[in-house]
């Protein structure tokens, strides 16, 4: 199985007093497909924040590739698509491959221009993602769902083993939703991408991933989607509207 792409044992945080995650245990394998689930305000952010090195856990570990995150320093390793990030001011001064390039600041460091090969490689993800012939447009000028498949090219360009998603499908109508769904398909079975994926949208969530997690400051369950839909997780965790919520899709 390889060694564990992530790590959390006994994870707490909080918000000034406030406890967020608490005694959070979590492991993802290299190739899974982890869809973590929960309600507003369950700390999902958080999370995914922590892995990211954005914020420290007020107590607890988190390995990340085998290394702990106090040593760890590939950080090209992973790719992150934020929260709202396909809400980009009309007008903004960046064109898609420009985006697309600055997910290369990383590896390339901030004064080494861009040689052939960083721009065959953003070709190369433009290709993939479907928004080669977008490369010119500003990024603000985009759709909501254009923009989407830009910011993911943007993760990938670094050739992250891991691609961690917070709310990707926020705002996309079904039809780019589903080209979502089978780029991130092609990732897994072709490049071998472990994802992580935050989501609102349970129904399709439980459709799409191997593994589902589901937060409310606790860990509520960690398993297959059939075992979360068919335990009474759904209405522990969310109350009777779970109901509503799974089949409102
Ligand atoms: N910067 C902050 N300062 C103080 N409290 C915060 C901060 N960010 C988040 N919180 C609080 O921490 C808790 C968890 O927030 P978080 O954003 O992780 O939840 P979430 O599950 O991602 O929510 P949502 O589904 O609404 O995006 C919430 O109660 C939130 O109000």
């Amino acid at each position: 199985m390889g060694e564990p792409v992530l790590k959390l044992e006994h994870v707490f945080f909080h918000y000034g007093r406030r406890l967020v995650l608490d005694d959070i245990n979590l492991t993802v394998t290299p190739g899974d497909f982890l869809g973590i689930v929960g309600p507003n305000g369950s700390g999902k952010s958080t999370l995914l924040k922590i892995v990211l090195g954005l914020l420290q856990p007020t107590a607890g570990s988190v390995s990340l590739f085998g290394q702990s995150r106090k040593n760890f320093r590939q950080w090209s390793r992973i790719g992150y698509v934020a929260q709202n990030s396909t809400a980009f001011n009309y007008g903004f001064p960046a064109t898609v491959r420009e985006v697309v390039m600055s997910g290369l600041t990383a590896s390339l460091g901030l004064l080494r221009f861009a040689g052939a090969r960083e721009r065959r490689r953003v070709a190369e993800v433009l290709e993939q993602t479907g928004v080669a012939d977008l490369q010119d447009r500003l990024i603000g000028e985009l759709s909501g769902g254009q923009q989407q498949r830009v910011f993911i090219a943007r993760a990938l360009v670094s050739r992250p083993e891991l691609l961690i998603l917070d709310e990707p499908t926020v705002g996309v109508d079904v039809e780019a939703q589903e080209r979502f769904y089978e780029l991130l398909e092609t990732l897994r079975s072709e490049a071998g991408m472990t994802l992580m994926m935050v989501s609102h949208d349970i129904g399709v969530v439980t459709e799409q991933v191997d593994n589902v997690a589901c937060l409310n400051k606790k860990m509520f369950f960690h398993g297959s989607p059939a075992d979360f839909l068919s335990q009474d997780t759904l209405t522990r965790v969310y109350g009777p509207a779970a109901r509503i919520l799974h089949h409102a899709h």
